[in-house]
């Protein structure tokens, strides 16, 4: 199929740019294990794979920067070993020739507590612990990362408003004994589990005041977050509690065009119904040994091009197309052997 975008035709074009991603590597010192529900996790080698994606970025001489969609260590990490895991994992990402923007996921702040931890990821802010941020790599692109964890009951001290906030969230959402388990929520309510946060009001508030500006500038704006922001992108245990609320400001504009995220360690992706691409990356820490999930991702001004590495998809997601779906995931056709 001819390419009405041009981004179907990207052998011979040149990005504009390209940055590195990899999500949830989950290292830790401790034998191979299994999530809750029996996937195999493999906690030793997950640091491996962040090393040859490092190895490999640096390889490629041509990424601006990296993205790390969260969760850098697991929770079942000692927590006498907390801190130098944290460090350990850094000090991995920190060998990549070029700046490193980092996220925070529940795992990282099963470890440490904010206050530890931001300034170890360089994502410290001297306006309350807040983990959200932007970033302009060219003129004509904003870069967007939320912090899903903003109303949480993980990170924040206990009696932290936003963590209270989030108690009474949970309660409200989630009668279940263990508030880390789905059983018995139907549908979307699955999401309201204690592994899960919210984006809370002062943040929606400056997301607001960042796509005001990006739309003056005429900028494209990607949006990332450890937490996924469509259901149709992730299983429903994964999403934002508040998604929607979300989706529905960043809907109200035109300038973002994707939308990325880790936590729902399968991967997913869907095109939302305002054209706006959702891909969630395929975990590190389920790699078996030798494999690998990493990729980069090529920007032009008519879409992003996502190349993928062995267990990550590649995907391709041209701007403002009609097209339901262009991705790997549920796609009819192989996106990198077909133009768009
Ligand atoms: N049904 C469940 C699922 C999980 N738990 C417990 O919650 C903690 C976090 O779970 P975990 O799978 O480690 O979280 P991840 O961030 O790695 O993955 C995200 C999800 O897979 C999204 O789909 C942990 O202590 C689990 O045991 C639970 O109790 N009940």
């Amino acid at each position: 199929m001819a390419s009405a975008s041009g981004i179907g035709s990207v052998q011979g074009r040149q990005p504009l740019f390209s940055f590195g991603v990899i999500s949830d590597v989950q290292y830790a010192d401790i034998p191979d294990g299994r999530s809750f529900l029996g996937t195999p996790r493999y906690y030793r080698h997950s640091i491996n794979v962040l090393q040859r994606a490092v190895q490999n970025w640096n390889n490629q001489q041509k990424l601006k920067f990296v993205l790390n969609f969260g969760d850098i260590v697991d929770g079942f990490c000692p927590k006498d070993q907390s801190l130098s895991s944290v460090k350990k994992v850094v000090g991995e990402f920190d060998k990549f020739n070029g700046l490193v923007y980092h996220m925070i996921g529940n795992h990282c702040l099963y470890n440490l507590p904010r206050k530890e931890l931001l300034p170890l990821l360089k994502i410290s802010k001297l306006d309350g612990g807040h983990a959200y941020y932007d970033f302009s790599p060219t003129s004509n692109f904003r870069f967007v990362v939320l912090d899903g964890y903003d109303i949480s009951v993980i990170g924040w001290p206990q009696d932290h408003p936003n963590s209270m906030e989030a108690l009474q969230i949970l309660s409200q959402r989630n009668p279940n004994a263990d508030k880390n388990s789905p059983s018995g929520l139907i549908g979307l309510e699955r999401r309201y589990l204690m592994f899960n946060g919210g984006v809370g009001k002062e943040q929606l508030k400056w997301l607001d005041g960042v796509l005001q500006e990006a739309t003056h500038l005429k900028q494209k704006v990607i949006v990332c977050s450890h937490l996924p922001l469509d259901p149709g992108a992730t299983s429903f245990e994964a999403l934002l509690w508040n998604y929607d609320e979300v989706m529905n400001l960043i809907h109200n504009y035109n300038c973002v065009k994707v939308c990325l995220a880790g936590h729902d360690h399968k991967g997913g992706y869907t095109i939302d119904s305002h054209g706006i691409h959702h891909r969630v990356l395929e975990a590190a820490l389920e790699c078996p040994p030798g494999s690998d999930a990493f990729g980069h991702i090529d920007v032009y001004n008519d879409g992003l091009y996502l190349i993928a590495i062995d267990r990550m998809s590649s995907s391709r997601m041209p701007f403002d197309s009609d097209r339901t779906c262009d991705s790997e995931i549920g796609c009819i056709t192989d996106p990198l052997t077909s133009t768009l």
